[in-house]
């Protein structure tokens, strides 16, 4: 059985990465997640400018996820832009991602103009989704600003671009995003990022567990993967199939990548799994859905891709 898949027709020897934001922070853990058997990696998503973040404790581990209000802290984008144009030399066949964001349109065109003029030859990640940043609502729950982001930005960028989207509830709201981005020449669109603000307890303590935004963080892990496998698949059923979709949320074994890609996901992304075990979970996870393959008879992802069955 093969887990390869491509995206863009960039072709890719595994279909499990890293999600932005998990293991990708500075070179050393790129360097890790680029020897493991993850397809490839994403960087931290670059600002213009290098960032702090919010103070600590700011990430926090549960039985059945995590939660994290790290508020974007990176090198900034022109550091992993430099990264990977050197890893890129080392490994002239594989493709990778970088990650950006920007806090207003004309920040993200600057972000894309960078990416352009450093002759990045890979996949850009448009992250519209960081719940983490005080005073800033999430871009990707404003409709309007999304598809006056993706016009201004495809004006100009003539690159690979994906978008990272925010989790959605409403059967509306994944009718309406998905007129907006069939509209634009994207190359994918990940979903889910972290659902936004939620709260964890400590009940000895009876506090909070992060310290940033009196306790409130983005939800990731077992929590999420309901939510993460319908927006994969609502986009899956609703958008021009040019358009891939890449699930991300609540991996942690073989059958939820099974499950990501049943709904239509062409590549999966693992987070808080990938924070609690390291760069060894892609090697895990690759065994375990390639059992699953073996033992339903399939050789490669196309063999079930998006072939979800209903109730008649
Ligand atoms: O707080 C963060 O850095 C963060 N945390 C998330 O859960 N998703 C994001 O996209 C970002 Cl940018």
């Amino acid at each position: 059985v093969s887990t390869a898949t491509s995206i863009a027709q960039k072709k890719f020897d595994n279909c499990i990465m890293n999600a932005s934001g998990v293991w990708c922070y500075d070179e050393k853990e790129l360097l890790e997640v680029d020897k493991s058997k993850a397809a490839s990696f994403v960087t931290k998503s670059g600002t213009l400018q290098a960032r702090k973040g919010n103070p600590k404790p700011r990430y926090f581990e549960t039985n059945f996820g995590s939660i994290n209000s790290m508020g974007l802290p990176n090198q900034g984008l022109e550091y992993y832009l430099d990264f990977v144009q050197k890893i890129q030399q080392q490994n002239p066949n594989k493709t990778y991602f970088v990650s950006c964001t920007g806090f207003n349109v004309q920040e993200d065109v600057l972000l894309l103009e960078k990416v352009e003029n450093s002759g990045f030859k890979g996949i850009v990640e448009l992250n519209l989704s960081c719940p983490n940043v005080p005073g800033k609502p999430q871009t990707g729950y404003d409709f309007e600003t999304v598809d006056m982001i993706l016009k201004t930005v495809f004006e100009n960028y003539e690159g690979l671009l994906g978008v990272k989207l925010p989790p959605y509830f409403d059967i509306v709201h994944f009718d309406q995003m998905a007129k907006i981005l069939n509209k634009y020449p994207l190359t994918y669109v990940n979903s889910v990022n972290s659902i936004g603000n939620g709260l964890y307890i400590d009940d000895a303590q009876e506090k909070v567990v992060i310290k940033p935004k009196n306790g409130f963080g983005g939800i990731g892990g077992d929590y999420i993967k309901p939510t993460a496998l319908a927006n994969v698949h609502a986009f899956y059923q609703r958008l021009d199939p040019k358009i891939q979709i890449i699930g991300t949320g609540g991996i942690k074994t073989g059958r939820d990548v099974f499950e990501h890609i049943l709904c239509g996901a062409s590549m999966v992304q693992v987070g808080t799994a990938l924070m609690k075990e390291g760069p060894g979970v892609f090697e895990r996870l690759t065994h375990e859905l390639e059992m699953i393959m073996q033992s339903k008879g399939y050789e490669k992802l196309d063999d079930f891709k998006g072939k979800l069955k209903y109730i008649e």
